[in-house]
């Protein structure tokens, strides 16, 4: 997870979302951000200034592990999912290769779990990546944490890989299409 001595700063995309935008779902049926999703985390994100992102998730009852609190696997969804929307700022598409959860604190559910994420480095088409999550407050104390090791990918990763019946659908909403081709003119 350590950046290779050849890996440069990010560089935050002339187009990208101006700071304070939020970023909207990349997929309305992603499980981390859509919102024709009910039984996800409806995770919203917003841009920052630099290659940084803000962005909150309420624990729902829907998420407990052990009674009354988060499960671990759907706070590190939270993490992968706000640190692969730093990608946004890049104008790359990128999934997710590597994640490593810190979890040091439990999370009850009703918190908002307040994320913050930036990119470090970048290196060919590897994108490092690190979060927190607090609780109590955008300045709470630290509930969870990760770095994550992204890997660009051109969109036939999902055209190919993909289940035929979501990406046909995909593919007719004019919506998702636009989306999806503004990243694959990254210069
Ligand atoms: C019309 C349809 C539209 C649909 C698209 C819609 C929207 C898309 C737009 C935007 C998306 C925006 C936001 C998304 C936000 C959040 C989503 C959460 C993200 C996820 O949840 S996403 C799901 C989980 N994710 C996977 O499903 C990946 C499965 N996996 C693979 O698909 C391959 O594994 C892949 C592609 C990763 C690599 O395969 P590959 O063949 O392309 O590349 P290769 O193996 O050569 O690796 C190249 C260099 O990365 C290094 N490297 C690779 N993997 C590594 C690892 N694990 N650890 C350390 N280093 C690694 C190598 O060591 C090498 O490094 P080096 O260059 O230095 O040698």
């Amino acid at each position: 997870m350590t950046p290779p001595d050849d890996a440069t700063a990010p560089v935050r995309h002339p187009d990208a979302p101006a700071p304070g935008e939020l970023l909207g779902a990349h997929y309305a049926h992603c499980f981390g951000c859509g919102d024709a999703q009910p039984h996800g985390l409806m995770l919203q994100a917003r841009a920052a200034e630099g290659v940084a992102i803000t962005a909150e998730f309420t624990v729902k009852p829907e998420h407990q592990g052990a009674p009354g609190l988060a499960h671990g696997g759907v706070l590190a969804t939270a993490l992968d999912e706000t640190l692969g929307s730093l990608n946004w700022l890049l104008r790359v598409i990128a999934v997710t290769g590597r994640l490593e959860t810190d979890f040091v604190r439990p999370v009850p559910v009703d918190t908002v779990l307040h994320l913050e994420a930036e990119v470090t480095a970048v290196a060919g088409r590897k994108i490092y990546s690190t979060a927190v999550g607090r609780i109590g407050g955008p300045d709470g104390e630290i509930a969870v944490r990760a770095d994550g090791l992204f890997i660009e990918v051109k969109v036939d990763h999902f055209i190919d890989n993909g289940r035929p019946e979501e990406i046909q659908a995909a593919m007719s909403d004019p919506d998702q299409v636009r989306r999806a081709r503004a990243f694959e003119v990254n210069p």
